[in-house]
């Protein structure tokens, strides 16, 4: 273990991973299907009205998942707008590619994605039960962001970041025994008594349900054009003493995500990172396009002194506790036993 790591990153990792300063990453493609979205989120750039381009197309799809094979990817992101069918003028691009709900989209692009041996992980928002209960067979894990236990300005236009309503979602997918991807955006208005209730709630989750598997400390990047535009954005002081903060405050088996393409990864590895997320070598970071992702030569080099080793959608544990559709099964085991390979060579 090099010597500038935090004692408790050694916990928290061989706790994770069976080792010692072990930071995982996933090799996936970022897959946006639509930028329609309910809400106005006050630094978001992702969101677009509907019209021409507003869609991720069939053969687009395919595209991008063909590419992904090639790439070795082993995950498909699908992260879009929140509830689109709510934007009036959304309905007639849907139906234009034949399909009645955003949620029929994503389990026929979540099919294809199989088809080409890459596991659906899907971020769309808010859903509800039945929602999650239908993506459920197709997904190997699934995900959104609390963001923030906080009332902010930010969120003044987007009921679906209401706390209370994004905790429910949360909670429900522990009911379901979904895998699940949390974390929280710094830097949007929030205090730091918000980061430390924002991180204790989702510690009360995972002692309820035992279904988080990993929590993204994502720092806020300022756009122009956007209201949240003069905003300074996170610090690396803000960032280092929030990982500090989670790694205090999460239960071990939780692992602390970072996105290395818009952190200062190597600085903030020692607070108590675990993880470097998904980079895609296929598609841009569609909500921060003006970072993008490293190659996998790049991320050894930032985290030069501790092992990187790559890992799927699904942490271990949850396979290990066979928390994942029974269809599901030989993807995953096909995978697994291909990323271990690409490890030993
Ligand atoms: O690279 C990113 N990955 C994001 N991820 C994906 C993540 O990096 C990996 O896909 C997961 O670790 C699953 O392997 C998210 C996943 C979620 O479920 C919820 C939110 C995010 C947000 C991001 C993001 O902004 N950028
Ligand atoms: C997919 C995730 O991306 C995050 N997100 C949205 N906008 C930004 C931004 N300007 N900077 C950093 N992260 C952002 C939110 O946390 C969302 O849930
Ligand atoms: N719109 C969803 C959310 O903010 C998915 C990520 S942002 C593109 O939760
Ligand atoms: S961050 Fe997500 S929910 Fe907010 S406006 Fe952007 S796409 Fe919609």
């Amino acid at each position: 273990m090099p010597p500038e790591i935090n004692p408790s990153l050694g916990q928290r990792s061989k706790i994770i991973h069976g080792e010692e300063g072990i930071i995982t990453f996933s090799r996936n493609v970022f897959l946006p299907l639509t930028f329609v979205c309910q809400n106005h989120c006050g630094y978001c750039t992702f969101r677009q009205p509907p019209g021409t381009g507003c869609m991720t197309e069939p053969h687009q799809v395919q595209e991008i998942l063909s590419k992904g094979q090639i790439f070795g990817c082993t995950e498909a992101l699908f992260t879009f707008g929140e509830r689109p069918e709510l934007v009036a003028g959304f309905q007639p691009y849907l139906k234009s590619l034949g399909y009645s709900t955003i949620l029929e989209y994503c389990e026929e692009m979540s099919k294809r994605a199989l088809k080409a041996g890459i596991l659906p992980h899907t971020n769309a928002g808010v859903l509800t039960s039945e929602e999650m209960e239908r993506l459920k067979p197709l997904n190997a894990s699934m995900g959104l962001m609390l963001e923030t236990t906080a009332d902010i300005p930010a969120h003044r236009g987007s009921p679906g970041k209401a706390p209370e309503v994004r905790i429910e979602m949360i909670e429900e997918a522990g009911r379901q025994k979904i895998p699940f991807t949390t974390g929280l955006l710094i830097g949007i208005g929030e205090t730091r008594e918000d980061r430390k209730e924002s991180l204790q709630v989702i510690s009360d989750l995972h002692r309820r349900h035992d279904h988080i598997q990993e929590i993204i400390i994502q720092n806020f990047c300022p756009k122009p054009g956007t209201d949240m535009a003069a905003y300074p954005g996170a610090t690396t002081e803000i960032m280092k003493d929030t990982i500090s903060l989670a790694d205090e405050i999460l239960p071990e088996d939780i692992s602390i995500q970072i996105p290395p393409n818009l952190a200062d990864s190597r600085t903030l590895l020692r607070f108590g990172v675990t993880d470097l997320g998904g980079v895609s070598p296929v598609t841009p970071d569609y909500v921060n396009p003006e970072h993008p992702w490293p190659g996998i030569e790049e991320l050894k080099g930032l985290t030069r002194g501790y092992s990187l080793r790559e890992r799927l959608c699904i942490y271990p544990k949850y396979i290990r506790k066979g928390w994942y559709p029974p269809g599901l099964k030989d993807y995953i085991m096909r995978l697994e036993n291909r990323i271990t390979e690409r490890g030993m060579q």
